[in-house]
């Protein structure tokens, strides 16, 4: 065969290639990132793909149809799809995220996993999102959004997240299949903790993260590995469920995670048949929250459906906005002026900083620090200046006012 047919015969192959489309996406199969490569040769054909964002039925029903498709091209004999190993060089580790927000519940069974599963949808109406299913207890997420394993590994070994109309997908609820019992006791965290580091993601804007519910280790742990902007916690308005809520909150805070707000789920009921909305608990218990309500969410069979990336119900797509601005006001510190900002400053610089502020004071004044480190290790520097034990200061107060800033407050004895 002359190199001009070989070309040709690769062309219509290509041609007809090209009508096979993403079932979930309005894409053609090389619009989508499926084809690698075409290799046409004395009438036979490989095509090399790389369909790992698929789940495996969606990714046999691409196989079937490309092989339909190519079957009927004139001067074929046989046709072979070989799946090709992405590598996870051109993917991202967790780290790479612009923002990382957890979603967390005191307990089980109030829709944590519903509403981290709609904001993910909500928020990719305008950014490149993934989520992260780490609740070991009740991975829901893959059911949620109707996805389903294997996960292939790349080239070096990493796991690499199902697709979902350009939304990547991690769940341990995906892994489960393999090795039901390293999701529980000892080992969970462990093996939570290599999916999350290793996971090879495409998106790189915001990873939603939906945590176990309660506050234990894994909770814990999870939250100070990686720099999350903050934690929305999910609660219904019933009083027990607002006051567990508070305790949440307020042992995040403990732990220097920051909270972005509350999501009240199930806050009322609108009635099918004559549209009046009713409260679902009588008691107003919400005064109790020391956290802002981002968003209040009916009960609503809308929520019990699958959502889909950037397109969400309403109340949904508000949530996304408030989660929005309190990334953004969260990512400010509020600094008083008379504060000392060390943040960007190379050592020698800090402490001379620290020196001249510091010993400009007089016993009993107040003196506020802003670091891009944890400024716990200044007192007994501090202490050397005002001649004084690190105990004398009183107060003392470091917190960690967002991932990479942090407010010492203290009083020069
Ligand atoms: N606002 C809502 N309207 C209607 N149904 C809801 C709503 N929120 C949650 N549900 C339903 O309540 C059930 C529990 O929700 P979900 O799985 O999100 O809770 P969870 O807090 O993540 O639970 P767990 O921690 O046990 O996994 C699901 O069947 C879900 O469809």
């Amino acid at each position: 065969m002359t190199e001009n047919a070989r070309t040709t015969l690769t062309d219509r192959v290509e041609a007809q290639l090209r009508k096979v489309r993403d079932p979930k996406a309005d894409l053609s199969v090389f619009e989508a990132g499926f084809v690698e490569n075409v290799v046409a040769e004395d009438g036979e054909v490989t095509v090399e793909t790389d369909l790992t964002s698929l789940d495996s039925d969606t990714s046999n029903q691409v196989i079937e149809a490309m092989l339909r498709a190519v079957d009927d091209v004139d001067g074929v004999e046989s046709v072979h799809v070989e799946s090709a190993t992405p590598s996870s060089e051109d993917r991202e580790s967790v780290e790479s995220f612009d923002h990382i927000v957890a979603v967390a519940s005191a307990k089980g069974g109030v829709g944590k996993s519903t509403t981290a599963t709609y904001l993910a949808c909500a928020l990719a109406a305008d950014n490149d999102v993934a989520l992260f299913d780490a609740d070991i207890h009740g991975p829901n997420v893959p059911g949620l959004l109707d996805v389903s394993g294997p996960v292939h590994s790349s080239d070096e070994g990493d796991p690499l997240p199902i697709r979902t109309d350009g939304m990547d997908v991690m769940s341990v609820g995906l892994m489960e299949d393999g090795a039901p019992l390293a999701w529980r006791g000892a080992m969970a965290h462990d093996a939570l903790d290599d999916l999350f580091t290793n996971t090879a993601w495409r998106n790189d804007d915001v990873l939603v993260v939906d945590l176990p519910p309660g506050t234990g280790d894994v909770v814990l742990t999870t939250l100070q590995e990686v720099p999350v902007d903050g934690v929305v916690v999910v609660t219904t308005p019933f009083h027990a469920s607002v006051s567990d809520t508070s305790r949440t909150v307020e042992l995040f805070r403990d732990n220097d995670v920051p909270v972005l707000g509350t999501v009240v789920n199930m806050a009322e009921y609108v009635c099918d048949c004559c549209g009046e909305p009713n409260d679902l608990f009588e008691d107003d218990a919400l005064g109790d929250l020391d956290a802002p309500v981002l968003a209040e969410l009916p009960f609503t069979h809308e929520l019990q459906g699958t959502p889909a990336p950037g397109d969400v119900p309403e109340a949904m797509a508000d949530l996304g906005d408030a989660v929005t601005e309190s990334i953004e006001t969260a990512g400010e510190v509020a600094v008083p002026d008379h504060a000392v900002d060390i943040r960007g400053l190379s050592p020698e610089a800090r402490k001379d900083r620290v020196r001249e502020t510091f010993t400009e004071l007089d016993s009993g004044d107040e003196f506020v620090l802003v670091s891009d480190r944890d400024p716990n290790p200044v007192g007994p520097f501090l202490g050397r200046l005002a001649e004084a034990p690190r105990e004398a200061f009183d107060p003392f107060e470091v917190r960690r006012a967002t991932p990479d800033d942090w407010v010492l407050e203290t009083v020069v004895p």
